[in-house]
């Protein structure tokens, strides 16, 4: 029998049955000591009126997107009109309840959310299980929202990579996640304490791009009036992001490679070697390898950064991700929303699953939050998302056309209800429990995040 081990920060009685292996940390130092050591698939906060906030925010940041845990916190109702608990649980934790507790609602979120850790990858969803995928890396499925096969399959591939210590080199459409992902091979690594510095190749002028990387001595030219560190030297300890490596200049790429093989730079009008230690994560939009065989890019370059390489598949080939990303982008700019609009209508969701999307993620976000100001109804129109609405879709035979409709369905109320599973069970006229069935399957993830509670609404 698998052991349902748990992490109880702070006090107060969660009332679980025997077969719950129950660590408990009644002080924020235990929980940090704990988690350090034995870090926990599923955590479950304690939150009484008089904890801070500050203190269990700093806790859930060092140990929940990039250690792997998953926080379901129990609060005072009055904390929730407080923005900044608000805003703890929105962006840390997968669930919340209030005090005083509904111990079978408690157990049935604990064991949904040891069951999603389980899915993520571990084969036991227990501590010395989850420990182990956090010592290779593994964690945060946090910062790439997705379900579909091909964001799994990036996520698994981040993890891995991230504990190398071999340059990345990552491609991808514009806008697809690319600098995402290089932040989550960052965040994932041990260098995660260490810097992450982004720079735009194709966006530093030709003639600034060699002091910007590199760094000058003071009098190296007309206006350089003192010694100034370069990017490079910033990301010391680590990791620097070379986006649209591809416009590097062909005399710089010759400076790159040789930081790549020895590690150290020439700052410009520098005649000292200084080491940097910091790990080199490359993104391109366009195929390197053609780059080297039209001479634009050098190819001793290109295999040095090549070691470890990184698919990120445009939008449109993972489709089961559009909604989710919809719905994660309407939460995370809730506040420049229209205060009457409250979801997606199914015909929107039929409109975004039909689009093309050529400019990928960034369009979406682009034309969510568009739709979020302009909408004049409740829901959003294909119209208000600057989309026309989906062609009526080809014969179907009926049992396909029912398990569309069904799954539209559910799509379109937990939109609408936010993500949160009672208000959709109830806008769907089912039982929560039936919910959870459906969303099984059709194989939809069950809402896992803050915006996606199982609890009361607010
Ligand atoms: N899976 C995802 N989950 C959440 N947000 C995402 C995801 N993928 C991309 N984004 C968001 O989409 C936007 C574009 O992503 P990003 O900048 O990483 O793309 P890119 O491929 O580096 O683009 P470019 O090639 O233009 O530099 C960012 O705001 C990013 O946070």
């Amino acid at each position: 029998m698998t052991t349902k081990s748990i992490l109880c920060v702070g006090t107060g009685s969660p009332g679980l049955p025997a077969d719950w292996e129950v660590v408990r940390a009644a002080t924020l130092a235990d929980a940090r000591r704990h988690l350090t050591s034995t870090p926990c698939a599923v955590g479950l906060l304690l939150v009484q009126p008089e904890d801070s906030c500050d203190s269990l925010h700093a806790l859930l940041r060092e140990h929940g997107a990039r250690h792997g845990t998953r926080w379901i916190a129990v609060l005072p109702p009055a904390a929730l009109a407080q923005p900044a608990w608000r805003q703890l649980v929105h962006e840390l934790c997968d669930d919340y309840h209030t005090w005083p507790l509904d111990h079978q609602r408690l157990r049935h979120a604990l064991g949904h959310a040891l069951g999603m850790a389980a899915l993520c990858g571990d084969d036991d969803a227990s501590p010395r299980a989850t420990g182990a995928k956090q010592a290779a890396g593994v964690g945060d499925d946090a910062m790439l929202t997705g379900t579909s096969v091909a964001i799994t399959r990036l996520r698994r591939q981040i993890a891995k990579v991230a504990k190398a210590s071999a340059p990345v080199l990552i491609w991808g459409e514009s806008g697809s996640g690319k600098e995402l992902a290089a932040q989550a091979v960052h965040a994932h690594s041990p260098r995660r304490k260490g810097p992450f510095v982004p720079i735009n190749c194709g966006a530093i002028p030709a003639q600034l791009i060699q002091s910007e990387l590199f760094g000058h001595e003071r009098g190296a030219f007309t206006g350089a009036a003192r010694d100034k560190r370069g990017l490079i030297e910033t990301a010391q300890g680590g990791s620097i992001f070379l986006d649209e490596i591809g416009d590097l200049p062909m005399e710089l790429q010759a400076n790159l490679l040789r930081f790549l093989q020895e590690k150290t730079i020439y700052r410009v009008g520098g005649t000292r070697s200084i080491t940097v230690d910091a790990r080199v994560i490359a993104a391109s939009h366009v195929n390197l390898a053609q780059a080297v065989q039209r001479g634009a890019f050098r190819e001793d370059l290109y295999y040095r950064l090549n070691v470890l390489a990184l698919d990120v598949p445009p939008l449109r080939e993972r489709r089961d991700d559009l909604m989710p990303l919809a719905a994660h982008f309407f939460h995370t700019f809730a506040s420049e929303r229209a205060p009457r609009v409250r979801g997606f209508s199914s015909t929107a969701a039929q409109a975004i699953r039909a689009h093309h999307w050529p400019g990928n993620v960034r369009e979406l976000i682009n034309r969510v939050r568009r739709a979020m100001v302009m909408a004049e109804g409740r829901l959003i129109l294909p119209a208000d998302l600057g989309l026309q609405a989906a062609a009526a879709p080809a014969p179907l035979a009926l049992d396909d056309a029912r398990i569309r409709a069904e799954r539209d369905a559910i799509d379109a109320s937990l939109l609408r209800a936010g993500r949160n599973i009672t208000l959709a069970a109830r806008d769907l006229g089912v039982s929560r429990m039936t919910l959870y069935r459906l969303l099984a399957k059709h194989g939809m993830a069950a809402p896992s995040r803050a915006s996606y509670t199982d609890g009361q609404s607010e």
